[in-house]
Protein backbone atom coordinates (compact mmCIF):
# COMPACT_ATOMS: atom_id res chain seq x y z
CA UNK A 1 0.00 0.00 0.00
CA UNK A 2 2.49 2.67 1.10
CA UNK A 3 5.88 2.93 -0.57
CA UNK A 4 7.56 3.24 2.81
CA UNK A 5 5.86 0.24 4.40
CA UNK A 6 8.32 -1.11 6.94
CA UNK A 7 6.46 -4.19 8.12
CA UNK A 8 6.92 -7.31 6.10
CA UNK A 9 3.74 -8.98 4.96
CA UNK A 10 2.79 -12.14 6.84
CA UNK A 11 3.48 -15.34 4.95
CA UNK A 12 1.71 -18.73 4.99
CA UNK A 13 4.53 -20.09 7.19
CA UNK A 14 3.84 -17.32 9.74
CA UNK A 15 0.16 -18.27 9.87
CA UNK A 16 1.07 -21.95 10.21
CA UNK A 17 3.38 -21.03 13.13
CA UNK A 18 0.54 -19.32 15.02
CA UNK A 19 -0.91 -22.75 15.94
CA UNK A 20 -0.92 -23.02 19.72
CA UNK A 21 0.52 -19.49 20.05
CA UNK A 22 -2.04 -16.93 18.86
CA UNK A 23 -5.53 -17.22 17.36
CA UNK A 24 -5.56 -16.48 13.62
CA UNK A 25 -7.75 -13.46 12.81
CA UNK A 26 -9.33 -13.62 9.34
CA UNK A 27 -11.92 -11.45 7.58
CA UNK A 28 -12.95 -11.38 3.97
CA UNK A 29 -12.14 -8.29 1.91
CA UNK A 30 -13.06 -7.55 -1.70
CA UNK A 31 -12.13 -3.90 -2.23
CA UNK A 32 -9.25 -1.50 -1.56
CA UNK A 33 -11.01 0.68 1.07
CA UNK A 34 -12.22 -2.34 3.05
CA UNK A 35 -8.77 -3.93 2.86
CA UNK A 36 -7.24 -0.68 4.23
CA UNK A 37 -9.68 -0.77 7.12
CA UNK A 38 -9.17 -4.46 8.00
CA UNK A 39 -5.45 -4.91 7.28
CA UNK A 40 -4.06 -3.52 10.57
CA UNK A 41 -6.25 -5.82 12.71
CA UNK A 42 -6.15 -9.03 10.70
CA UNK A 43 -3.60 -11.76 10.07
CA UNK A 44 -5.27 -12.90 6.83
CA UNK A 45 -7.51 -11.08 4.36
CA UNK A 46 -9.53 -13.63 2.40
CA UNK A 47 -10.77 -12.62 -1.03
CA UNK A 48 -13.66 -15.05 -0.79
CA UNK A 49 -15.81 -16.20 -3.68
CA UNK A 50 -18.62 -14.95 -1.39
CA UNK A 51 -17.86 -11.72 -3.30
CA UNK A 52 -20.30 -13.00 -5.92
CA UNK A 53 -23.17 -13.09 -3.44
CA UNK A 54 -22.15 -10.06 -1.37
CA UNK A 55 -21.08 -7.53 -4.03
CA UNK A 56 -22.54 -8.87 -7.29
CA UNK A 57 -25.99 -10.10 -6.22
CA UNK A 58 -25.49 -13.71 -7.29
CA UNK A 59 -27.61 -16.33 -5.52
CA UNK A 60 -24.69 -18.74 -4.94
CA UNK A 61 -20.92 -18.82 -5.47
CA UNK A 62 -21.17 -21.18 -8.46
CA UNK A 63 -21.00 -18.55 -11.22
CA UNK A 64 -18.07 -16.60 -9.79
CA UNK A 65 -15.24 -16.40 -12.37
CA UNK A 66 -11.44 -16.32 -12.38
CA UNK A 67 -11.58 -12.76 -13.72
CA UNK A 68 -13.74 -11.63 -10.76
CA UNK A 69 -11.37 -13.21 -8.24
CA UNK A 70 -8.33 -11.62 -9.89
CA UNK A 71 -9.92 -8.15 -10.12
CA UNK A 72 -10.94 -8.19 -6.43
CA UNK A 73 -7.62 -9.76 -5.42
CA UNK A 74 -5.72 -6.92 -7.09
CA UNK A 75 -7.91 -4.37 -5.27
CA UNK A 76 -7.27 -6.02 -1.87
CA UNK A 77 -3.51 -6.18 -2.47
CA UNK A 78 -3.51 -2.42 -3.16
CA UNK A 79 -5.24 -1.76 0.16
CA UNK A 80 -3.07 -3.95 2.41
CA UNK A 81 0.57 -4.32 3.38
CA UNK A 82 0.57 -6.44 6.54
CA UNK A 83 -1.95 -9.26 6.28
CA UNK A 84 -1.48 -12.36 4.17
CA UNK A 85 -3.91 -12.16 1.24
CA UNK A 86 -5.54 -15.49 0.31
CA UNK A 87 -7.74 -15.79 -2.79
CA UNK A 88 -10.53 -18.35 -3.26
CA UNK A 89 -10.27 -20.49 -6.38
CA UNK A 90 -13.71 -20.24 -8.04
CA UNK A 91 -15.95 -23.20 -8.82
CA UNK A 92 -14.76 -25.05 -11.93
CA UNK A 93 -11.19 -23.69 -11.86
CA UNK A 94 -9.47 -26.57 -10.00
CA UNK A 95 -11.64 -29.70 -9.68
CA UNK A 96 -10.87 -31.26 -13.05
CA UNK A 97 -7.21 -32.14 -12.47
CA UNK A 98 -4.12 -31.08 -10.53
CA UNK A 99 -2.78 -29.56 -13.78
CA UNK A 100 -5.89 -27.40 -14.21
CA UNK A 101 -5.64 -26.32 -10.57
CA UNK A 102 -1.98 -25.40 -10.97
CA UNK A 103 -2.58 -23.39 -14.15
CA UNK A 104 -5.34 -21.33 -12.52
CA UNK A 105 -3.67 -20.97 -9.11
CA UNK A 106 -0.45 -19.78 -10.78
CA UNK A 107 -2.44 -17.23 -12.78
CA UNK A 108 -4.12 -15.96 -9.59
CA UNK A 109 -0.81 -15.51 -7.77
CA UNK A 110 1.00 -14.05 -10.80
CA UNK A 111 -1.71 -11.50 -11.64
CA UNK A 112 -2.47 -10.39 -8.07
CA UNK A 113 0.70 -10.84 -6.02
CA UNK A 114 -1.34 -12.59 -3.31
CA UNK A 115 0.40 -15.12 -1.05
CA UNK A 116 -1.87 -18.16 -1.27
CA UNK A 117 -5.03 -19.66 -2.73
CA UNK A 118 -7.91 -21.45 -1.01
CA UNK A 119 -9.89 -24.33 -2.48
CA UNK A 120 -12.79 -26.44 -1.22
CA UNK A 121 -12.57 -30.18 -0.54
CA UNK A 122 -11.02 -32.78 1.75
CA UNK A 123 -9.85 -36.31 0.95
CA UNK A 124 -10.80 -35.95 -2.74
CA UNK A 125 -8.74 -32.75 -3.18
CA UNK A 126 -5.66 -33.89 -1.21
CA UNK A 127 -3.70 -34.95 -4.31
CA UNK A 128 -4.37 -31.56 -5.91
CA UNK A 129 -3.25 -29.71 -2.77
CA UNK A 130 -0.01 -31.75 -2.69
CA UNK A 131 0.54 -31.04 -6.42
CA UNK A 132 0.22 -27.26 -5.90
CA UNK A 133 2.33 -27.13 -2.74
CA UNK A 134 5.13 -29.14 -4.38
CA UNK A 135 5.18 -26.52 -7.16
CA UNK A 136 5.36 -23.43 -4.94
CA UNK A 137 1.72 -22.56 -4.34
CA UNK A 138 0.66 -22.29 -0.68
CA UNK A 139 -2.84 -23.67 -0.16
CA UNK A 140 -5.48 -22.99 2.48
CA UNK A 141 -7.99 -25.85 2.47
CA UNK A 142 -11.76 -25.58 3.21
CA UNK A 143 -13.83 -28.48 4.58
CA UNK A 144 -17.21 -29.04 6.25
CA UNK A 145 -19.88 -26.93 4.56
CA UNK A 146 -18.28 -26.24 1.18
CA UNK A 147 -20.64 -23.76 -0.52
CA UNK A 148 -19.51 -24.63 -4.06
CA UNK A 149 -21.07 -28.08 -3.43
CA UNK A 150 -24.43 -26.67 -2.27
CA UNK A 151 -26.25 -28.67 -4.95
CA UNK A 152 -24.86 -32.04 -3.84
CA UNK A 153 -24.99 -31.18 -0.12
CA UNK A 154 -28.71 -30.31 -0.45
CA UNK A 155 -28.39 -26.82 1.06
CA UNK A 156 -26.19 -24.87 3.47
CA UNK A 157 -26.62 -27.42 6.29
CA UNK A 158 -24.51 -28.25 9.32
CA UNK A 159 -21.95 -30.91 8.29
CA UNK A 160 -20.26 -33.65 10.31
CA UNK A 161 -23.18 -34.64 12.50
CA UNK A 162 -23.30 -38.20 13.87
CA UNK A 163 -21.60 -40.78 11.65
CA UNK A 164 -20.32 -38.03 9.29
CA UNK A 165 -17.88 -36.88 11.99
CA UNK A 166 -15.32 -39.53 11.02
CA UNK A 167 -15.46 -38.42 7.38
CA UNK A 168 -14.74 -34.83 8.40
CA UNK A 169 -11.84 -35.87 10.61
CA UNK A 170 -10.45 -37.80 7.61
CA UNK A 171 -10.85 -34.70 5.41
CA UNK A 172 -8.92 -32.59 7.94
CA UNK A 173 -6.12 -35.13 8.21
CA UNK A 174 -5.93 -35.49 4.42
CA UNK A 175 -5.55 -31.76 3.70
CA UNK A 176 -3.02 -31.35 6.54
CA UNK A 177 -1.07 -34.35 5.26
CA UNK A 178 -1.14 -32.93 1.73
CA UNK A 179 0.66 -29.80 2.91
CA UNK A 180 -2.08 -27.16 3.32
CA UNK A 181 -0.81 -24.42 5.67
CA UNK A 182 -4.23 -24.00 7.31
CA UNK A 183 -7.82 -25.16 6.85
CA UNK A 184 -11.17 -23.39 7.00
CA UNK A 185 -13.78 -25.50 8.81
CA UNK A 186 -17.30 -24.29 8.05
CA UNK A 187 -20.56 -24.98 9.92
CA UNK A 188 -19.80 -28.14 11.92
CA UNK A 189 -20.51 -29.00 15.56
CA UNK A 190 -18.19 -27.12 17.95
CA UNK A 191 -17.07 -30.24 19.75
CA UNK A 192 -15.99 -31.97 16.52
CA UNK A 193 -14.15 -28.80 15.42
CA UNK A 194 -12.23 -28.88 18.72
CA UNK A 195 -11.34 -32.55 18.22
CA UNK A 196 -10.12 -31.85 14.68
CA UNK A 197 -8.13 -28.82 15.88
CA UNK A 198 -6.35 -30.94 18.47
CA UNK A 199 -5.73 -33.78 16.00
CA UNK A 200 -4.00 -31.89 13.17
CA UNK A 201 -0.85 -29.80 13.14
CA UNK A 202 -2.08 -26.88 11.00
CA UNK A 203 -4.33 -24.06 12.24
CA UNK A 204 -8.07 -24.56 11.82
CA UNK A 205 -9.97 -21.40 10.88
CA UNK A 206 -13.59 -21.75 11.98
CA UNK A 207 -16.78 -20.21 10.61
CA UNK A 208 -19.74 -21.61 12.50
CA UNK A 209 -17.40 -24.14 14.11
CA UNK A 210 -17.13 -22.96 17.71
CA UNK A 211 -14.44 -21.36 19.84
CA UNK A 212 -11.97 -24.26 19.92
CA UNK A 213 -10.69 -23.62 16.39
CA UNK A 214 -7.24 -22.05 16.04
CA UNK A 215 -8.69 -18.97 14.35
CA UNK A 216 -11.94 -17.49 13.08
CA UNK A 217 -13.20 -16.06 9.81
CA UNK A 218 -16.32 -14.06 8.96
CA UNK A 219 -17.54 -12.27 5.87
CA UNK A 220 -16.83 -8.62 6.73
CA UNK A 221 -20.10 -7.32 5.26
CA UNK A 222 -21.99 -9.75 7.53
CA UNK A 223 -20.24 -8.65 10.75
CA UNK A 224 -20.57 -4.95 9.83
CA UNK A 225 -24.31 -5.33 9.18
CA UNK A 226 -23.89 -4.33 5.53
CA UNK A 227 -25.25 -7.51 3.95
CA UNK A 228 -28.72 -7.55 5.42
CA UNK A 229 -30.15 -10.42 3.32
CA UNK A 230 -28.24 -12.94 5.41
CA UNK A 231 -28.16 -13.62 9.14
CA UNK A 232 -27.09 -17.21 9.83
CA UNK A 233 -26.54 -18.22 13.45
CA UNK A 234 -22.75 -18.00 13.19
CA UNK A 235 -22.70 -14.30 12.31
CA UNK A 236 -22.27 -11.77 15.11
CA UNK A 237 -23.10 -8.22 14.09
CA UNK A 238 -20.38 -5.92 15.46
CA UNK A 239 -22.01 -2.88 13.81
CA UNK A 240 -25.18 -1.95 11.93
CA UNK A 241 -23.59 -0.02 9.07
CA UNK A 242 -26.40 -0.90 6.66
CA UNK A 243 -28.93 0.92 8.88
CA UNK A 244 -26.54 3.84 9.37
CA UNK A 245 -26.00 4.13 5.61
CA UNK A 246 -29.73 3.94 4.80
CA UNK A 247 -30.40 6.75 7.32
CA UNK A 248 -27.67 8.89 5.74
CA UNK A 249 -29.12 8.34 2.25
CA UNK A 250 -32.61 9.25 3.47
CA UNK A 251 -31.31 12.46 5.10
CA UNK A 252 -29.50 13.44 1.88
CA UNK A 253 -32.62 12.81 -0.21
CA UNK A 254 -34.78 14.90 2.15
CA UNK A 255 -32.28 17.81 2.09
CA UNK A 256 -32.05 17.79 -1.71
CA UNK A 257 -35.86 17.89 -1.94
CA UNK A 258 -36.04 20.65 0.70
CA UNK A 259 -33.22 22.56 -1.06
CA UNK A 260 -31.25 22.70 2.22
CA UNK A 261 -28.30 20.88 0.61
CA UNK A 262 -25.90 22.18 -0.63
CA UNK A 263 -25.40 25.04 1.84
CA UNK A 264 -23.02 27.94 1.21
CA UNK A 265 -20.20 25.98 2.87
CA UNK A 266 -20.43 23.34 0.13
CA UNK A 267 -20.64 25.90 -2.68
CA UNK A 268 -18.18 28.11 -4.58
CA UNK A 269 -18.39 31.89 -5.06
CA UNK A 270 -16.30 34.16 -7.25
CA UNK A 271 -15.96 36.75 -4.46
CA UNK A 272 -15.47 36.41 -0.72
CA UNK A 273 -18.95 36.36 0.82
CA UNK A 274 -19.91 39.64 2.62
N1 LIG B 1 -22.57 -13.05 3.05
C1 LIG B 1 -22.07 -14.27 3.03
N2 LIG B 1 -21.63 -14.81 4.18
C2 LIG B 1 -21.11 -16.07 4.20
O1 LIG B 1 -20.71 -16.52 5.29
C3 LIG B 1 -21.01 -16.79 2.97
C4 LIG B 1 -21.46 -16.18 1.80
N3 LIG B 1 -22.00 -14.94 1.85
N4 LIG B 1 -21.37 -16.80 0.60
C5 LIG B 1 -20.55 -17.98 0.47
C6 LIG B 1 -20.72 -18.82 1.64
C7 LIG B 1 -22.13 -19.39 1.76
N5 LIG B 1 -22.22 -19.59 3.17
C8 LIG B 1 -23.36 -19.93 3.86
C9 LIG B 1 -24.60 -19.75 3.30
C10 LIG B 1 -25.74 -20.05 4.03
C11 LIG B 1 -25.61 -20.50 5.34
C12 LIG B 1 -26.81 -20.75 6.17
O2 LIG B 1 -26.72 -21.03 7.34
N6 LIG B 1 -28.01 -20.63 5.57
C13 LIG B 1 -29.25 -20.79 6.28
C14 LIG B 1 -30.11 -19.56 6.16
C15 LIG B 1 -29.39 -18.36 6.65
C16 LIG B 1 -30.22 -17.09 6.49
O3 LIG B 1 -30.45 -16.68 5.33
O4 LIG B 1 -30.60 -16.52 7.51
C17 LIG B 1 -30.02 -21.93 5.67
O5 LIG B 1 -30.85 -22.47 6.39
O6 LIG B 1 -29.75 -22.25 4.49
C18 LIG B 1 -24.38 -20.64 5.90
C19 LIG B 1 -23.26 -20.34 5.16
C20 LIG B 1 -21.06 -19.04 3.85
N7 LIG B 1 -20.52 -18.10 2.91
C1 LIG C 1 -16.68 -17.72 4.25
C2 LIG C 1 -15.29 -17.92 3.72
C3 LIG C 1 -14.56 -19.00 4.42
C4 LIG C 1 -15.29 -18.12 2.23
O1 LIG C 1 -14.93 -19.14 1.69
C5 LIG C 1 -15.77 -17.01 1.40
O2 LIG C 1 -15.93 -15.87 1.91
O3 LIG C 1 -15.97 -17.23 0.20
MG1 LIG D 1 -15.43 -19.22 -0.38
Amino acid sequence: MSATASLKRLMPSDIRAQKGAAPVVVLTAYTTPIAKLADPACDVLLVGDSVGMVLHGLSSTLSVTMDMMILHGQAVMRGSDRALVVIDMPFGSYEESPAQAFRNAARILAETGAGAVKLEGGVHMAATIAFLVARGIPVMAHIGLTPQSVNTLGGYKVQGKGADAARLMADAQAVAGAGAFSVVIEKIPARLAGEISRAIEIPTIGIGAGVDCDGQVLVIDDMLGLFSDFKPKFVKRYAELGTTAAEAVAAYAAEVRAKSFPADEHSFFDEAKK
